[in-house]
């Protein structure tokens, strides 16, 4: 049985999350419940900060929030002197709620919307990373319209294949995001730029992908982006002084996940661009990272409550938990596989061959196929694994499920932080039908 972080086993023979029970947990908060191990943040946080200021590189390390926003996991990040990556008018404004400094906040996207960019310039964020031919008008018009400076990175595809789900590799040439490094996009949109009178190009940003494994495409990817500076130094005599090379960096959500410490995918890209530099004589860029997964993926752990079980003879056995692909779509989404425990009969032997169901209408909900638990009756906690990351921030209502509560766990202190959703949250949206007298729509 592999444990994360602070996980241990009390004498009662309960999971403990951060010193905290996590059957307590589960009896005092309900379930299904996320719950993070903030010390294990708090932790990665500080090894990716460290390995930039062993190498005497400046750096920022953006949390990549799309993984998990809220408002509480902004304020640790803040905390942490972390950066912020944000990636929707929606973020930005959990950003803002949390007073997040604005000039440490980098803004994302693929198809931002006037509205969206013309938020980051009224927060006067520190960088806008632009995606696209459009989003170059749209900043430029509204940067000339309030002679407002901005800064910018540019994103670009250095064209690297990174061996993960297809879902999500987006370095490769054929991707939505950002511009062509080799057909020329990547110029023609720095040229757009060079040298307007309110616009600051930092330099590049690429993001090959997430969840990786292999150093090889980080490397490629820094190679890439840095002969295109030395290039573009030589053509048009501009110099970057930013150099950002995304996240993506890969964790272990099961034994057959081999990731390297999250550090050692940095130091790779590090010394490309230190041996790059060196060998041009090209000015030291400040490099920016932003790791999402691998600052809050096995920092969080989702508890489900058992109920039914169903064994179809020969084949298997199925439990049923109170959540499922509403609170975590990975599993039908990508085939993502996690691991889980009965978190109240940790000393047990885990014996029962069962998958666990989710009690969504839909067959694929099934959150661990094949996996083992200590002999499960109704009413057992179940513990899932590594459900930090892309799990609640791609939450869905599905058959109107509410959204699970979230707690964070430190030092033997628990605290809610987002609560759970009650019905009235489900409807708060809907619009009753408007009497009329036909009873028809007019
Ligand atoms: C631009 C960008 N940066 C950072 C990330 C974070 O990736 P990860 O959570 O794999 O570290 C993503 C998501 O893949 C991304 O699209
Ligand atoms: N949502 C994906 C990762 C997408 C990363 C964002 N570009 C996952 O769950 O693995």
């Amino acid at each position: 049985m592999h444990l994360y972080g602070t996980q241990s086993v009390n004498n009662l023979g309960h999971l403990t999350i951060g010193g905290v029970d996590a059957v307590e947990l589960a009896t005092t908060y309900g379930t299904p419940l996320l719950v993070y191990d903030i010390a294990l943040f708090r932790q990665r946080a500080k090894a990716f900060k460290e390995t930039f200021k062993q190498a005497g590189i400046k750096a920022q390390v953006a949390y990549a929030s799309k993984a998990f926003s809220s408002i509480a996991i902004y304020e640790v990040a803040k905390q942490m002197n972390l950066s912020l990556d944000v990636v929707s008018g929606g973020e930005l404004y959990t950003a803002v709620m949390a007073d997040f400094p604005r000039e440490k906040i980098h803004f994302h996207g693929n198809n931002k919307s006037f509205e969206e960019l013309q938020y980051a310039f009224d927060e006067k964020i520190g960088c806008i990373v632009i995606d696209n031919f459009l989003e170059i008008e749209l900043i430029k018009e509204i940067s000339e319209a309030r002679q407002q400076s901005m800064n910018v990175l540019l994103r670009v595809t250095p064209g690297v294949n990174a061996s993960t789900h297809d879902y999500i590799t987006t370095g490769q040439e054929d991707s939505k995001f950002g511009f062509d490094l080799k057909n020329g996009q990547a110029d023609d949109a720095f040229l757009k730029l060079f040298n307007h009178p309110y616009i600051t190009v930092l330099g590049m940003h690429c993001h090959i992908g997430s969840q990786i494994f292999e150093t090889a495409a980080f490397r490629l990817a820094a190679e890439a982006l840095m002969e295109k500076m030395v290039e573009w130094r030589k053509k048009f005599k501009f110099v970057c002084p930013v150099l950002n090379l995304g996240g993506g960096f890969g964790i272990r959500y099961t034994s057959e996940d081999k990731p390297l410490p999250p550090s050692d995918y940095v130091q790779e890209m590090e010394n490309v661009v230190l041996s790059m530099t060196r060998e041009h004589n090209y000015p030291l860029p400040e490099i920016w990272i932003e790791p999402g997964r691998s600052l809050v993926g096995d920092a969080g752990t989702t508890l489900y409550k058992t109920g039914s079980t169903k064994t179809v003879p020969g084949t298997r056995t199925y439990v049923a938990v109170d959540g499922g692909m509403s609170d975590n779509i990975r599993p039908a989404l990508y085939g993502a596989k996690y691991t889980a425990v009965s978190a109240g009969k940790m000393m047990d032997p885990h014996l029962d061959k069962v998958t666990i169901a989710g009690k969504c209408c839909e067959s694929g909900d099934k959150l661990i196929e094949d996996t083992y638990l200590a002999e499960p009756v109704e009413g057992d906690i179940v513990a899932v694994f590594c459900t930090g990351a892309y799990t609640y921030s791609m939450a869905s209502n599905y058959n109107r499920l509410p959204k699970p509560a979230i707690v964070f766990c430190e030092d033997g202190e628990h605290q809610l932080i987002v609560r759970r959703e009650t019905y009235e949250d489900i409807i708060k949206l809907d619009i009753p039908l408007q009497k009329t007298d036909s009873g028809k729509l007019s």
